[in-house]
């Protein structure tokens, strides 16, 4: 569904990204790893056409992305970023059916009716009871969830996510996760989203792709990426691996380093 050919990126001289490949599938949920400014968001910015390759290239659908025009890109892929709700001052509701833009006339209006649409999403992301509250009076998880029902209004074919779960607590974690995974299955979506937490991806992606310093370091199932010494290549990290008792997929424990 989305291709990346050969695509580099640079930073002025310093180079993010160099020459990554990678075929997405529709009807997958993908989850990028690795280290800290290592170009996981830079990765996930040029797939969704805010940033421009200094060489190679992504298309959708075979069609490269500079030829698709930009509402129509808005339609097709919704992308959660960080820190990329609007200034305060919106509601929730009012934050929520900004995901309708991409459908909307220049008066700000679409032929049908949406509103239980973001009455859906709202109630899926538990934000009913908060509808009306401004962005100011929600804590960090509640402006995250608003995000995420944003993104489902929109309708998208493709979800990119950034750190989806960064300010939640465990609950919501996996609220998050769960949510995501099951709304990917039901419309059978493509989602990529990047995230820190290594247990999280094993149990809700199909697919990881670790990136080290801009380049593809190991990609497939859990088992094959989440190994000791890819831990150890990436994060410099010291690791036990299990199995998880019943999910058959690996789960990381910290192995506090003594000589340190
Ligand atoms: N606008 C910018 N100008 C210059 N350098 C940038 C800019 N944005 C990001 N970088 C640098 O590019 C590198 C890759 O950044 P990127 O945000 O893609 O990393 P990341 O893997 O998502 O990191 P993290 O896990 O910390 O979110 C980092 O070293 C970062 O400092």
């Amino acid at each position: 569904m989305i291709k990346v050919n050969e695509l580099s990126f640079r930073y002025g001289e310093r180079v993010i990204l160099d020459r990554f490949s990678y075929s997405f599938e529709k009807n997958r949920f993908y989850g990028i790893i690795g280290p800290n400014g290592t170009g996981k968001s830079t990765l996930l910015q040029l797939i969704a056409g805010v940033l421009t390759p200094a060489a190679g290239s992504v298309s959708f659908e075979g069609v490269p992305l500079p030829r698709i025009p930009r509402k129509q890109l808005a339609q097709r892929i919704a992308v959660l970023q960080q820190g990329g709700l609007p200034a305060l001052g919106f509601t929730v509701r009012e934050v929520v059916a900004m995901g309708r833009y991409p459908y909307q006339n220049w008066l700000g209006s679409e032929k049908n009716d949406f509103e239980k649409l973001i009455d859906d999403a709202l109630q899926l992301t538990g934000l009913t009871h908060l509808a009306n509250r401004t962005l100011e009076q929600l804590s960090g998880g509640e402006r995250q969830r608003a995000a995420l029902a944003k993104v489902f209004v929109q309708q998208p074919d493709v979800i990119l996510l950034d750190e989806p779960t960064t300010y939640l607590d465990i609950g919501y974690q996996q609220m998050i996760m769960e949510l995501v995974q099951q709304w990917q299955r039901e419309k059978k979506l493509l989602v990529v989203a990047v995230l820190h937490d290594l247990n999280a991806a094993a149990l809700y992606c199909d697919e990881l792709i670790a990136l080290d310093n801009g380049k593809l370091l190991a990609a497939g199932s859990a088992k094959t990426v989440l190994t000791s010494a890819h831990i150890a290549e990436l994060y410099d990290a010291h690791t036990v691996i299990i199995t998880h008792p019943e999910q058959d997929v690996p789960q990381l424990l910290l192995q506090p380093n003594k000589e340190r």
